[in-house]
């Protein structure tokens, strides 16, 4: 297949950028480019290049990337490339990598060390042990995206990794320093997260300044997202400023916000005059922390999709609607077709039709007899990482996306709304940079225009779960968000100790109703569940499930920093708790949950859940 011909427009891939894809299968390259330049687009012609031209295997490949959306992303764009083929390549965040190396070298491997322990165990590995060579041996291409955010022990796995290769192994890294976030969180402006704050020398320097390493420096100079020319000078001079180390002193995150707004399509809105619900699917509403996001989110009615940390990938509502009463072993296509058609057809459809989606349980747990092991679809979708091809890159329906420019990093969208920040204070001038580039980010995603709005700000805290909380009304109630992962489980939605069968089969079948509309939920504290609250559906409608203990603690929590655990205590119901559709939760079938479950759910391990992710008012009363 000729891969020029499927550049994204009818001129093809540009001189630089054929540089890169048809560069020698075993060449070390590094490439610098700016935002919108087609680093993505690139470093997937290249893996299809070599897989087509070159006689490289697909599964001698990898592809690494920094985050798990970044790698749906990246799997659809070569799937479209190089087809089926898509599938054998490694394409996985760097943290899963490690974790493959060390789970299948390491018979010590264990989940239960620190994140920094389990990254040196397999710096270590990578060093020194014989079999993780030989594994190595077998790889003929490397390409890491978004090298940028590595930095500390992810970026001394790289190194260690790239020195174990052998020297015919051919890697491409591509990176923006530009677009650099590596020591914040997206819970609030300028806190630092640990040994981030120390990023070190960026990787792309690292691997050049090994010179038996053999890297050459290659850069995409055109910019291809936009031809918007205030958005083309964002992308390029802002850009220049941004790298600047002559610039970055006092006054430059104010002074970049600035020319943001003076470059921009349209400015000067302010996010109190302006909803949610103005917008389409083609926007792409960006705040800069997750508290604004929930604000946005929760005072919106329509239909709308979310994007932050703390919200997990999700199944799709038809796994739960289709299996959570099949419990035979094997599925065949005619079967499935079938329940397809009765329960799925016209209602949570997805996208994709029934052959498609029994396309992707043939890859994820197919067999020769070319029917499904439903055992193994379990443990495949039981992971915490399930396989990407089945999940949703988004927490939510349809129409605008709301979420933070964390969570967008690598992404694009025709219409961007950029909500500013304004009135912020650092603590140092690395926080200012760092924030300027957060910024620089949120800047360049957009195609066609960018909006830039002014954020209404507010103080929110974040709890040590991650759970963020603001004080409302003048301190008469809290927002408190609910819908993070593990407050909904498969035991809270059909629980035995929860619910009777008949009422749990009652909660299912009216979130099979609702599985792809907007649902407004109430919050009950329930005595017999040790005060755990029950989800009511509507005022009057079904209990569709529990939450769990983690709110509850959050809740005294909350009481406790305020020193009221004494004279106060969590209300007994809350309203206006909004849920968008619904998704699955997968058991495999070793777990041990299974046995605290329901019929037919224990057996079958397919459970429908509420896609809640709300910020509802919480009312604290008084301890009489
Ligand atoms: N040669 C080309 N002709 C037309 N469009 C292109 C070309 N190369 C890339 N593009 C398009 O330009 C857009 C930006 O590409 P891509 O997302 O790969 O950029 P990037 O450098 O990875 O950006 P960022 O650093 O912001 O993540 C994409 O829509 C891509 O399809």
């Amino acid at each position: 297949m000729n891969i020029a011909g499927k550049a994204p427009l009818d001129t093809g891939w540009d001189a630089d950028q054929r540089k890169v894809i048809e560069a020698d299968t075993n060449a070390r390259l590094a490439v610098e480019a700016g935002p919108g330049t087609g680093k993505t687009a690139v470093a997937c012609a290249r893996l299809a290049h070599l897989i087509n031209e070159e006689d490289i295997e697909a599964s001698n490949t990898w592809m690494i990337s920094f985050t798990r959306t970044a790698v749906a992303e990246i799997r659809a764009r070569l799937h479209s490339y190089v087809g089926d083929a898509s599938f054998a390549i490694r394409i996985a965040t760097i943290d899963s990598h490690a974790w493959s190396i060390h789970s299948g070298h390491d018979p010590n491997a264990r989940l239960t060390g620190s994140y920094e322990e389990n990254i040196t165990r397999v710096i270590e590995l990578l060093k020194s042990d014989e079999d993780v060579a030989d594994e190595l041996a077998q790889i003929e291409h490397v390409v890491i995206d978004e090298a940028q955010d590595l930095v500390g022990q992810r970026a001394d796995l790289i190194e260690a990794l790239v020195n174990r290769l052998p020297s015919d192994c051919g890697v491409t890294v591509f990176a923006d320093e530009a677009q650099a976030i590596y020591g914040f969180s997206d819970d609030s402006i300028g806190r630092r997260k640990g040994e981030a704050s120390k990023p070190g020398m960026p990787l792309l320097d690292r691997l050049r300044g090994v010179k038996a390493l053999g890297f050459t420096t290659f850069v995409l100079k055109e910019i291809y997202r936009t031809s918007s020319p205030g958005l083309r000078k964002i992308f390029s001079e802002l850009r220049s400023d941004v790298l600047d180390k002559q610039k970055h002193r006092d006054g430059l995150h104010g002074q970049t916000a600035e020319r943001i707004r003076a470059l921009a399509d349209q400015q000067g809105l302010k996010w109190t005059q302006m909803k949610v619900a103005d917008f389409t699917s083609d926007d792409l509403l960006l705040f800069r922390t997750r508290a604004e996001v929930l604000m946005a989110s929760q005072f919106c009615a329509l239909p709308h999709r979310l994007r932050l940390s703390g919200y997990g990938v999700t199944l799709p509502a038809w796994l739960a609607i289709c299996f959570a009463d099949f419990v035979d072993p094997f599925i065949a296509e005619r079967r499935f077709l079938d329940l397809w058609a009765a329960r799925i057809e016209n209602k949570a459809a997805p996208h994709y039709g029934p052959a498609e989606a029994w396309q992707h349980l043939m890859r994820v747990a197919g067999r020769k007899d070319g029917s499904v092991d439903m055992q193994r679809l379990r443990r495949r979708l039981g992971q915490t990482r399930p396989p990407v091809e089945l999940t949703l890159p988004e927490y939510g329906l349809h129409g605008p996306i709301v979420g933070t420019i964390h969570a967008s990093k690598g992404r694009e969208a025709s219409n961007v709304v950029l909500l500013l920040p304004n009135g912020v204070e650092f603590e140092s001038i690395e926080d200012e940079i760092e924030e300027t580039r957060v910024l620089f980010v949120g800047a360049t995603r957009a195609r066609a225009s960018l909006i830039v709005g002014e954020s209404h700000a507010f103080r929110a805290s974040t709890l040590a779960s991650g759970r963020v909380h603001r004080s409302a009304r003048n301190g008469k109630s809290t927002m408190v968000e609910i819908g993070r992962d593990g407050d909904i489980t498969a035991r809270g939605l059909v629980g035995r100790n929860e619910f009777s069968a008949a009422d749990a089969a009652a909660g299912q079948a009216f979130l099979t109703k609702v599985a792809d509309v907007v649902t407004t939920y109430k919050l009950e504290a329930d005595a017999d569940l040790d005060w755990r609250y029950r989800i009511r559906a509507g005022n009057e409608g079904p209990r569709v499930g529990a939450l769990s203990r983690n709110l509850t603690y959050d809740l005294w929590e909350i009481l406790s920093n305020r020193n009221q655990k004494k004279s106060h205590r969590p209300p007994g119901y809350v309203n206006h708790v909004r849920g968008q559709g619904c998704a699955t939760i997968v058991l495999s079938p070793d777990d041990n949950d299974l046995e605290t479950l329901n019929e037919p759910w224990a057996s079958s391990g397919f459970i429908l859940t509420p896609r809640i992710a709300a910020f509802p008012p919480f009312f604290f009363s008084g301890r009489r």
